[in-house]
């Protein structure tokens, strides 16, 4: 594998009483795509989540780009990243969620913009420059005044996608970017997903998509009850699973 930009060792995670992540491992190599599927309940949000400091993790390790997030060996001792660089860290993990989360209130371009404004530093004229460049880029050129509400789900996927991309992200992470969309808008999003991985970005996906997952994953991991019982390239998970659950989970949903 090239240089892991994610590692995870046996990570455990629990809300209350009730584990959903029961020792996951999973490694994802810099400009690789890891699609992430399995049931509802699973564990596949959570296990995103615990990438983006968005939870707390119970036990195991959690590496993003070389760095230790946070820790807990059974009996050992909780290591963790300070405020401020959990901060850095988020700003270079791109995440698109399932319902855009866009700001209602900005335009197209304001809402791409913001972050690298606010977070990064950038001069407006240089945020603004490549905010219409990531419009292009997400097919959506001549939007870049209109707000939200005027676009449709899948042209707010786009511009969520491209205000992800504006923080020069190391890693993306997508958790079910399509579900939320009415089914000829979800060519669309997968597209711009696909040139994103052609193109070399670090990516992990969860994903009802199988056809994606088909063909722009390097690897698929099937997640269930909080467990990982398969991973490897596309056409052995989803072609040839050696798992029966695996089996029975794909003869329910291809
Ligand atoms: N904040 C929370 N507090 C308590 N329980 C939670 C919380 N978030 C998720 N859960 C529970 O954890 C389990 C895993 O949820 P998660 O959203 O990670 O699954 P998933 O595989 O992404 O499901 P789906 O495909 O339906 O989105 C579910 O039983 C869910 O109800």
């Amino acid at each position: 594998m090239t240089s892991p930009m994610v590692r995870v060792r046996d990570l455990h995670k629990s809300y209350g009483a009730v584990p959903v992540l029961r020792g996951v491992d999973l490694d994802v190599g810099a400009g690789e795509v890891t699609c992430v599927i399995g049931p509802s309940g699973s564990g596949k949000s959570t296990l995103l989540r615990c990438l983006n400091h968005l939870e707390k993790i119970n036990a195991g390790e959690v590496e993003v780009a070389g760095e230790l997030i946070g820790y807990r060996r059974h009996k050992g001792k909780l290591h963790e990243l300070g405020p401020r660089a959990i901060t850095r860290q988020r700003a270079a993990i791109g995440m698109v969620f399932q319902n855009f989360n866009l700001f209602p209130h900005l335009t197209v371009l304001e809402n791409i913009a913001e972050a690298p404004i606010a977070v990064l530093r950038r001069s407006r004229t240089d945020a603004v420059a490549r905010a219409r460049e990531l419009v292009r880029r997400v097919g959506l050129a001549g939007r870049e005044d209109d707000y939200p509400r005027r676009l449709s789900g899948g042209q707010q996927q786009r511009i969520a996608i491209a205000r992800a991309l504006a923080m020069d992200p190391k890693l993306m992470l997508f958790d079910e970017p399509t579900s939320a969309l009415d089914p000829e808008l979800v060519g669309d999003v997968l597209g711009v997903m696909k040139d994103l991985a052609d193109g070399g970005m670090t990516m992990v996906v969860v994903t009802h998509e199988m056809g994606f997952a088909r063909e722009a994953a390097d690897t698929v991991v099937f997640l269930d009850e909080g467990v990982v019982v398969e991973s490897g390239a596309p056409d052995d998970v989803l072609r040839n699973p050696r798992q029966a659950r695996t089996r029975e989970f794909l003869a329910r949903v291809l």
